[in-house]
């Protein structure tokens, strides 16, 4: 368990988005120093869309900047579900490499999670940074509980990536996944999560309370990184 957990609290989303697109230009500022190149996995769903909005401002060599979606809905390019075409619309006129995890052309879930794996087998590793966020019912990524809920957070540490069928499927999208493994996202070099909301709030609280046993994806997560994380929070 990572002994290292930091809230760090802002008046509003703005204040929230400046704060956090600074610290992730700094990291991937560091990588483009130390490697010349950077690769990072972006947070789906709508909360890091202002983040990755000031982020995309700054005055980085976005060419050598690699992104993927932490997670991915399984739907076409283009939905407005789509996480990598909303991350797209951002970073692809600024010239970074965005990528997607899932192709239109997936046959199930877990094809499309072992060709995702197969996909980010390829990139640099591990992650230089991941920003996570967290539902309600405290998921991140596209970790859920289900059928899959043991590969995503104990599967052979060198799945980067999977399919998952969330069961319960959660209401603002009703759709499997394509979801990095838990080993992916506590290998990261930096973690970092951006929430909104008080109800947010209580469930990563409650999941880091819980540790290893929680029933929460998050605090499953959490309890298995040994680097210390961010967590970034605004009302
Ligand atoms: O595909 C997803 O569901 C997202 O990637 C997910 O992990 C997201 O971070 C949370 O669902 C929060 O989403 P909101 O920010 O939209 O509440």
């Amino acid at each position: 368990m990572t002994d290292e957990v930091e809230w760090w609290d802002y008046d509003d989303a703005e204040e929230m988005a400046e704060a956090v697109a600074g610290d992730l230009g700094f990291i991937i500022g560091q990588a483009l120093d130390d490697r010349g190149n950077a690769v990072i996995a972006l947070a789906g769903g709508k909360t890091p869309l202002p983040i990755y909005r000031e982020l995309a401002k700054q005055p980085i060599d976005w060419k050598k900047v690699t992104i993927v979606p932490g997670d991915e809905r399984l739907v076409p390019l283009g939905d407005p579900l789509s996480n990598v075409t909303a991350i797209g619309k951002i970073f692809l006129p600024k010239g970074a490499r965005v990528i997607p995890l899932v192709s239109d052309k997936a046959p199930d879930y877990k094809a499309a999670g072992r060709a995702a794996d197969a996909l980010l087998q390829d990139l640099h590793w591990p992650l230089d940074l991941c920003l996570l966020g967290v539902g309600a019912d405290g998921h991140a990524a596209s970790i859920f509980p289900g059928p899959d809920y043991d590969e995503a957070l104990n599967g052979p540490k060198e799945r980067r990536a999977l399919g998952v069928m969330p069961d319960p499927m959660p209401a603002e999208a009703a759709v499997p996944r394509v979801s990095l493994s838990r080993a992916a996202i506590v290998a990261s070099k930096a973690l970092m999560i951006a929430v909104t909301g008080q109800a947010k709030r209580d469930v990563i609280e409650k999941a880091i309370k819980q540790g290893a046993s929680s029933p929460y994806p998050i605090g499953r997560i959490l309890a298995d990184m040994e680097l210390p994380v961010d967590i970034h929070w605004a009302p």
